[in-house]
């Protein structure tokens, strides 16, 4: 059997009296597309943020290819090859499209505090320039980010994560604020990463058009819970998805 990339096992975590997320277990294998669905408030963020150790699961072990990650801290996860993107934009308007790119790798091998600095090339120039190519914002390259549409920032933003050579990336929201005619697209660029590049992905999302066209397999939440995991069609078919969460 094919080891997993990303093992949940039994995760919890509470605020106060709200257990977030409640016992959750799951894995990714590698060259997966793993979605993650629930309506608001079921944990998908608080999950998220557990794995990328944004946040520390009051109890519960999660493992990357193997080994345990559980207390490890962004950065130390980003150096193990663990990408992510924010629900909301992380570029820097001000700075051009290609040096948003750079600067993003710096902060892969410096400090975050390289964020700040203005961006020498560090011979990453090759690898900003292959995946602008990758993501068609080759003819924008030099223009600064701001200026460009949300749909473009956001395939800036994804690009970002990928300049770590990224074994799984978590994609929060990678459709959210983005206009419906460039959705599709998004789509196509994943699927065109994930098999280029090899690597898992997990993917919060809204918007289930997406994520049924997109995951290999989806686990839904409610109320902290585990509800189903199966693939699109074992989800749609899924009587109490349908009730909890589809049919609303
Ligand atoms: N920092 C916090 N302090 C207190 N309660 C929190 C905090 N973060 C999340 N919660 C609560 O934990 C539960 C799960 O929230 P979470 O944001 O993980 O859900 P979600 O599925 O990501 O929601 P959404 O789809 O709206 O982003 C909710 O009841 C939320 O109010």
């Amino acid at each position: 059997m094919t080891a997993p990339v990303l093992q949940v096992r039994g995760v919890s975590r509470s605020y106060g009296a709200i257990r977030a997320v409640d016992d959750v277990s799951f894995e990714v294998l590698p060259g997966e597309i793993f979605g993650v669905i629930g309506p608001n408030g079921s944990g998908k963020t608080t999950l998220f943020n557990s794995v990328l150790g944004q946040i520390r699961p009051d109890t519960g072990r999660i493992e990357l290819k193997g080994e345990d990650i559980t207390r490890l801290d962004p950065v130390a996860l980003n150096r193990r090859g663990v990408g992510r993107t924010f629900q909301t934009l992380q570029v820097f308007g001000r700075m051009t499209v290609r040096d948003n790119l750079l600067v993003a790798a710096q902060e892969h091998h410096g400090s975050l505090w390289s964020r700040m600095a203005a961006p020498a090339d560090s011979g990453l120039g090759g690898k900003a320039d292959a995946l602008l190519a990758q993501f068609r914002l080759g003819h924008v390259a030099h223009r600064k980010a701001g200026e460009l549409s949300y749909g473009q920032q956001k395939l800036v933003d994804i690009a970002m994560a990928f300049m770590s050579d990224p074994d799984l990336v978590l994609l929060d929201e990678p459709c959210a604020g983005v206009n419906p005619s460039l959705v599709g697209g998004i789509g196509t660029l994943l699927r065109e990463l994930n098999r280029s590049r090899r690597s898992s992905f997990v993917v919060i999302e809204h918007n289930m058009d997406f994520v049924m066209d997109l995951c290999h397999r989806i686990l839904v939440m409610v109320e902290g819970r585990v509800l189903a995991l199966g693939t699109p069609a074992e989800i749609r078919a899924n009587t109490q998805v349908l009730d909890a969460y589809l049919g609303h």
